[in-house]
């Protein structure tokens, strides 16, 4: 029995499976609602022939896609994705995210770039009205992960190095992440800028000015929310 969240994140997974449309190239992004959509799309797959190709964002997704029959390339094979859904752990008014609540940042924000359109899935308690209760990942390298962290908390944040029960936690790519507790984040862009400009600083989970279309659900409805104006 899926609890009312699980319930939600299932529902616009499987909504967003709509938008995939036949020879599409398509990044597939990572966490419990990206399952959702990556069950689906298997299903669509298997009983429609469609005839797609994905880029996961983490090892998990790819296991996935391969457990869901979802056929997968790389970028030595395409030139770019028609489309990339994914989901977040925060939403603002403006479509600003936070993202890399499950270690996959940097790769969610390569697939991400790498597409025509990028649609995010939520339920609808993920969206805020500023970022910043959550806390924000950043992934560093794991030399000298330590001056970085001053450098990343000189910002005005505390953090703490992500574990997996006892262990450090490693990312994907062999990094380490930061979580930030800046509890209000006024200006993403600059922020993000600001950590970019730290040497050991890898990527950090904000994706601003990114997202086209966020699907939220929300009680037995899905609100569609499309970004105003051009992308940077
Ligand atoms: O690194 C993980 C991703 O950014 C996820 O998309 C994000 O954490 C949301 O995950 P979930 O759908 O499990 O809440």
């Amino acid at each position: 029995m899926l609890s009312k969240q699980d319930q939600l994140k299932k529902l616009v997974g499987e909504e967003a499976v709509h938008y995939i449309k036949d020879g599409m190239k398509i990044g597939l992004g990572s966490g419990s609602t990206v399952y959702w959509m990556v069950k689906k799309l298997g299903e669509r797959v298997k009983e429609e022939g469609l005839k797609v190709e994905g880029i996961p964002s983490s090892d998990l997704t790819g296991d996935w896609a391969k457990e869901f029959g979802v056929p997968l390339t790389d970028f030595s094979q395409v030139e770019g994705l028609d489309i990339t859904i994914d989901g977040a752990d925060e939403v603002d008014e403006n479509l600003h995210l936070i993202k890399g609540g499950g270690g996959a940042l940097f790769r969610e924000k390569i697939i991400a770039q790498a597409a025509k359109e990028l649609i995010i899935i939520v339920d609808q308690s993920k969206k805020v009205q500023h970022l910043g209760r959550f806390p924000l990942p950043v992934e560093v390298l794991p030399f000298g992960w330590e001056m970085t962290a001053k450098e990343v908390e000189s910002l005005g944040c505390e953090w703490k190095l992500r574990h997996r029960e006892n262990d450090i936690y490693i990312t994907d790519n062999g990094n380490y992440i930061l979580d930030c507790y800046f509890n209000e984040i006024l200006e993403p862009e600059k922020l993000h800028k600001q950590l970019k400009l730290m040497v050991g600083v890898v990527e950090t989970g904000l994706f601003t000015n990114m997202a086209d279309k966020v699907i939220v659900g929300g009680g037995d409805e899905i609100e569609v929310i499309e970004r105003k104006g051009q992308k940077n």
